[in-house]
């Protein structure tokens, strides 16, 4: 599918990377290589070369990125903008940059390995339907629901595992962030909601971990040099 060219991706890398540890967030720390932010921009850069792309940064992070673009020579094109308190905030932050009439994809910095496959098909579905489009997956593991001092399995077949990019028509996305924060909102999805935006499921994919750890972050880079990935 070839995106018209009012299509945008707000990249949120303003988290602190708090439980992956290390001297710096894990948005800038490398994989193969090539910092993680690096790899996400790339991503969908190979998607559509024409992509507008909003970059959310740590403001207190600004000179390091400026400083590993120059060390890597990287040089795709990007917006950059600060970062807030939690994702929401960074994210209203992007959306400040993106106009009423675009198609936007909200994606985690922390997805470094999503494919064209999954951009596509969310692309593809929100330019058609007003409303979300969101990737999951099923889950591999049992589950088990808490009830105080009990708990009781639960099925499933009825879970899916919920990732990003996350596209809407940039109007009503706009209008949904309006709302006040609230800890239930963990991703873009769960604030759209709540304004009676409908969101659709495409298929999303095993690769497109989120690297929360420093054990995600070990294994990103060893799938990375062992040509796994
Ligand atoms: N204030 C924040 C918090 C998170 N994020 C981004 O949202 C994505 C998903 O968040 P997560 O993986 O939880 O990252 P952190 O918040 O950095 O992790 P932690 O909770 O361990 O500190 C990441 O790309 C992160 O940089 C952001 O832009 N602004
Ligand atoms: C947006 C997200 O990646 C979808 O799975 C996820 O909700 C982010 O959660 P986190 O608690 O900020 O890691």
């Amino acid at each position: 599918m070839i995106p018209e060219q009012h299509f945008s991706v707000i990249i949120v890398a303003g988290g602190k990377g708090t439980r992956a540890g290390g001297e710096v967030p894990k948005q800038f720390q490398s994989i193969g290589g090539k910092p993680m932010l690096m790899r996400t921009i790339e991503a969908f850069h190979r998607f559509d070369y024409r992509m507008r792309t909003v970059v959310v940064l740590p403001a207190a992070y600004r000179t390091l990125w400026e400083e590993l673009c120059r060390l890597h020579r990287f040089i795709l094109p990007h917006i950059l903008v600060n970062g807030g308190e939690t994702r929401f905030h960074s994210v209203k932050n992007g959306l400040a940059k993106i106009g009423e009439d675009e198609i936007v994809a909200i994606h985690d910095a922390a997805r470094p390995f999503v494919s064209p496959e999954v951009i596509g098909r969310c692309f593809g579905e929100a330019s058609d339907l007003r409303c979300g489009v969101i990737p999951v997956v099923g889950e591999k593991n049992s589950l088990r629901l808490l009830n105080g001092e009990t708990s009781k399995a639960i099925d499933r077949s009825r879970i899916r595992v919920v990732q990003t990019p996350q596209v809407f028509p940039a109007d009503l996305l706009k209008a949904a962030y309006q709302t006040t924060f609230h800890e239930r909102f963990t991703d873009d999805a769960s604030v759209a909601e709540e304004s009676g935006i409908p969101i659709k499921l495409v298929e999303g994919d095993e690769k497109n971990i989120k690297i929360t750890t420093s054990i995600d972050l070990a294994f990103a880079d060893f799938l990375y040099g062992n040509n796994l990935i």
